[in-house]
């Protein structure tokens, strides 16, 4: 699915939150968002999902504007795994992740043979199988993310926006996640603070502070150290790891 912001800006009185985005993201595409607390990730994120109503500008999935399409038709082409994401306390993890099938189902109809084998798929893809009849509540704060996760792939969409899910994840986890989101054939776009780890497994990024949208490009073009400097407000050194990978060292900020 292709999404696009066009002139896209959102806030509150008396203070803009996101300033006039222009971004295409395309179908198939994984975009890294990154950039300072507050600068506007996970509102830029919510305005993306069709959660928040821009105070100027569109936000188009596959050409028509979101705001147009109902809760509903919006679950089943998008998800969105918010950071704070919670669930109803009383619910195990399969039932969480069934509640990714809810669009797909008819008010009256229960889950059938499909929607169990997804949930099922989601469950084995994240990791989680062996805790499926755990309650929500017995969970770490990883776990938690993953049935998260595994919630939004059970949803089945063409895009997925997830904002920082590696946050509570142990380092496999994080590695595994990473490599599904860069391999998964849905368009998405991921807020992770970790830049060495946005480049590695990101097609493109996109650099957000105080609200704009400053450099977008591949992960050389925009992990650039006066960049960094400018937005982040450290020195930073940009090089290679031993396995080849984009690596960032940071230097504490001159006072
Ligand atoms: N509903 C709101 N009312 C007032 N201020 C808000 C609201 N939502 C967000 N903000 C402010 O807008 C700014 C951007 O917030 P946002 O959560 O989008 O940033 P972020 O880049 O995702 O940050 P982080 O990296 O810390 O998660 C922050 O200063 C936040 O306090």
């Amino acid at each position: 699915m292709r999404i696009e912001a066009e002139h896209l800006s959102w806030g509150v009185p008396g203070k803009v939150i996101v300033r006039d985005v222009e971004l295409v993201v395309a179908p198939g595409e994984t975009v890294g968002l990154i950039g300072p607390n507050g600068s506007g990730k996970s509102s830029l994120l919510r305005c993306l999902a069709g959660l928040r109503t821009p105070v100027a500008g569109t936000v188009r999935w596959n050409g028509t504007d979101v705001a147009s399409r109902n809760p509903r038709e919006r679950a089943l082409r998008l998800a969105f795994v918010e950071q704070t994401a919670d669930t109803d306390s009383d619910l195990r993890v399969a039932d969480v992740v069934m509640l990714g099938r809810t669009a797909h189902r008819s008010r009256w109809r229960g889950p059938d043979a499909h929607d169990r084998e997804v949930v099922e798929a989601a469950l084995t893809r994240l990791d989680l199988g062996a805790l499926a009849d755990r309650p929500w509540k017995q969970l770490s704060g990883g776990e938690r993310q993953r049935t998260h996760l595994a919630r939004a792939l059970a949803q089945e969409t063409a895009a997925l926006l997830l904002d920082e899910p590696t946050n509570h994840l142990d380092v496999r986890h994080q590695l595994e996640l990473m490599e599904l989101v860069s391999g998964t054939p849905q368009t998405v776009v991921v807020a992770l603070h970790d830049l060495a780890q946005a480049a590695r497994y990101c097609d493109r990024l996109v650099l957000m502070h105080g609200g704009s949208l400053v450099a977008q490009g591949s992960a050389t073009e925009v992990l650039t150290a006066p960049l960094l400097r400018e937005v982040f407000e450290v020195d930073a050194e940009i090089g290679r790891d031993s396995l080849g990978h984009l690596a960032v060292g940071y230097r504490e900020p001159a006072r």
